[in-house]
């Protein structure tokens, strides 16, 4: 579904040049769950941020489910990572003043046709599935960091992504924490058949899922 050909990325500073990704070459196909390691500063999350359409590549191609990406308008693209992807990063992004339920909505509020009565009924099934169901009307600053990665998740699930593009999701989390966030990612893979990239640091976890992916300095190196 998601295919990388040739993949460079260079940033440029005045003082200096930074090949982050080089001539990567990376194929996931629907339903995989695939772990990326490698040390910091390796081009992990660029990589993520290009395969979510977040940033783009200085070179190379990027296909998904077989149309090149180039074809897509600059709105087709937003409308794409809207429909299609799932974000979760290490730091959970969630907005303070908004209640659980509400942080689970919001991205669903970019979508059109969606109305209010579905668009909080999804939100609460996307909770349900990640074991939060009682804590809707929480605020982030009133939940401990696992389940803040829950609300998170249940934010990417609420749009029904095809694929979920999660940046070390467990990277702020103790050991227990972090297998509940694993068992919750490695459940949507299996029961629901969420394709998934995962960023991780922790070899254990990588172990986990079907294909784990090394770079190093840029390069893939298995
Ligand atoms: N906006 C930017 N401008 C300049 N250089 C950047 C920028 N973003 C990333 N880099 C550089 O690109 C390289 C890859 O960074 P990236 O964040 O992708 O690594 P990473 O493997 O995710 O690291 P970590 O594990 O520490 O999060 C690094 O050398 C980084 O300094």
């Amino acid at each position: 579904m998601l295919k990388l050909t040739d993949i460079e990325k260079v940033y440029q500073t005045k003082t200096i040049e930074t090949v982050a990704l080089n001539r990567v070459n990376l194929t996931v196909s629907k339903g995989e769950f695939v772990s990326i390691m490698g040390p910091s500063g390796c081009g992990k999350s660029t990589l993520l941020s290009i395969m979510g359409l977040l940033d783009e590549p200085t070179s190379g191609h990027i296909e998904i489910d077989g149309r090149p990406v180039t074809s897509y308008s600059d709105r087709e693209l937003a409308h794409l990572r809207n429909q299609k992807i799932g974000f979760v990063f290490q730091s959970y992004h969630l907005i303070h003043d908004l209640s659980v339920i509400d942080n689970v909505e919001l991205p669903l509020l970019y979508r059109s046709g969606v109305s209010g009565k579905e668009r909080r009924q999804r939100a609460h099934a996307a909770l349900d599935k990640v074991g939060l169901s009682a804590r809707t009307n929480h605020f982030p600053n009133q939940l401990s960091g696992g389940q803040r990665q829950r609300v998170a998740i249940a934010r990417a699930l609420a749009g029904n992504p095809e694929i979920i593009l999660a940046d070390e999701p467990t990277g702020n989390l103790d050991s227990v924490m972090g297998e509940e966030i694993m068992d919750i990612l490695l459940g949507l893979n299996r029961r629901e058949g969420t394709t998934i990239v995962m960023v991780t640091h922790d070899e254990q976890q990588a172990l986990k899922t079907e294909r784990v992916v090394r770079f190093f300095d840029g390069s893939q190196v298995s």
